[in-house]
């Protein structure tokens, strides 16, 4: 068969994908997830004109020829307004975050002042500052925060100001993850002889739960056909069904046809990507499946290439990866008949450019270089070999 590009296997995978449903959860809960409606503000914010310092509130006329004495009339605290209205030659005690009086439009800071028992000394001051006019930040109504955004910090702390309790976002993709293999043990086993530690699923889990979906551990399943289609089964009311291993040619790859059996209609099979190539995805009822081929640089990359647009589709979350441009530090052979993920370090220039050194060895069982590298250089199909300061892209691992 013949191998599909990256493009199109990307195309495939994500054909008909729709956002999972609604749920509201508190705000305190909303960070990571993606908000499924648009969110106006509910209020005005600053609610009413502020002071931004602590000081005095005064009239501009009043402190336009200085020093200027004026009268203290009262105090203006956050949550305990001066009632009042200035009159020229009056002054309000205000601190930060008070309302401004009606009838004064100009806090002087403390330091530029003296009290003298009921009065205070202007020294210095400026006519309008240090207030925060009346809907500043925002306006009821405004909308802040669209669909599609993923809640961060700076998110859920506007979406809490706008007086929002609780926030509409996506449901989680359930990721159910299957490791196979006869080999392959639990970590914190004593591995036999010939036995590997499973280390890809839990890769692969950690990145279902930084993109927002929910990994649903599966276990390890032996090279054996029934035991293969009891645990497909287990998976197959997930969103995405993950298989890792068993994805090549060899006689005890046994995944694929399982999920054959089980009635697996492909999307892909086999892409020119490298590494990755024995990656396939199809669709198993209403599941999505990924089969990710053993290896755990090869499973990895096809995690970033396929998992990571396939859980943002589900999740309806707008940011798309942009490859970023970088400078070569090292040259790059010309590319092969595959897309090329390689490995690479970066540094960064004064000027902000980021450089970039492919690590050395690229074989795909390496996890320490995997580690050691921070961003992966795509080097299309076929491309034409690109000396030092050449220039590349990349795509930088999300940690
Ligand atoms: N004749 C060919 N041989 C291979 C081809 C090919 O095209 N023709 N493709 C190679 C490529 S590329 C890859 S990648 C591997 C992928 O093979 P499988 O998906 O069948 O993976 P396995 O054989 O099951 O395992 C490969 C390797 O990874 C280890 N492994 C598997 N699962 C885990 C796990 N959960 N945690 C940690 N390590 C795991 C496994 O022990 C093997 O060492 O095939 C090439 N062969
Ligand atoms: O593509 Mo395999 O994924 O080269 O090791």
């Amino acid at each position: 068969m013949a191998l599909s590009s990256v493009e199109d296997a990307l195309e495939a995978a994500l054909r008909g994908m729709t956002p999972l449903g609604v749920e509201r959860v508190p705000v305190a809960q909303g960070a990571g997830r993606v908000l499924a409606e648009d969110l106006s503000a509910t209020l005005t914010q600053p609610p009413f004109d502020s002071s931004a310092m602590d000081g005095y509130a005064v009239r501009a006329a009043d402190v336009r020829a200085l020093p200027a004495t004026l009268a203290l009339v009262g105090t203006s605290a956050a949550g305990a307004r001066f009632d009042g209205i200035l009159e020229p030659g009056q002054a309000v005690r205000i601190f930060t975050g008070a309302p401004v009086p009606d009838g004064a439009d100009t806090v002087v800071i403390q330091e530029d002042t003296e009290t003298l028992g009921n009065s205070v000394l202007i020294k210095e001051a400026e006519a309008g500052r240090h207030i925060r006019p009346r809907g500043q930040d925002f306006m009821d109504g405004d909308v802040l925060l669209t669909e599609g955004t993923r809640l961060g910090a700076r998110a859920i702390m506007l979406a809490a100001s706008m007086n929002h309790a609780e926030l509409p976002v996506r449901k989680k993709p359930r990721v159910a993850i299957l490791s196979t293999g006869d080999e392959i043990v639990p970590p914190g086993s004593t591995p036999g002889p010939d036995e590997i530690v499973a280390s890809v699923s839990y890769g692969i889990a950690a990145l279902v739960d930084a993109l927002g979906g929910e990994p649903v551990d599966l276990g390890i399943a032996p090279d054996e056909a029934q035991a293969l289609a009891d645990a497909i089964a287990r998976g197959a009311d997930a969103d995405v069904l993950v298989t890792i291993g068993g994805a090549s040619v060899g006689d005890r790859d046994l995944v694929s046809g399982a999920l054959a059996d089980a009635g697996l209609e492909l999307d892909f099979a086999k892409v020119a990507m490298r590494p990755g190539k024995p990656v396939f995805a199809g669709r198993l009822g209403s599941a999505r499946v990924l089969g990710l081929p053993g290896n755990p640089v090869s499973a990895l990359v096809c995690g970033l290439v396929f998992l990571r647009p396939m859980l943002r589709a589900l999740l309806g979350e707008s940011r798309k990866d942009l490859l970023q441009e970088a400078v070569l530090a090292a040259p790059l052979a010309k590319g092969g008949p595959r897309q090329a993920y390689h490995r690479a370090v970066s540094a960064f220039t004064g000027d902000g450019t980021r450089t970039v050194r492919p690590l050395p060895s690229q074989d795909s069982s390496l996890m320490g270089a995997l580690v050691r590298a921070d961003c992966l250089i795509v080097q299309p199909p076929s491309s034409p070999p690109v000396p030092e300061g050449g220039k590349v892209s990349v795509l930088p691992f999300p940690d």
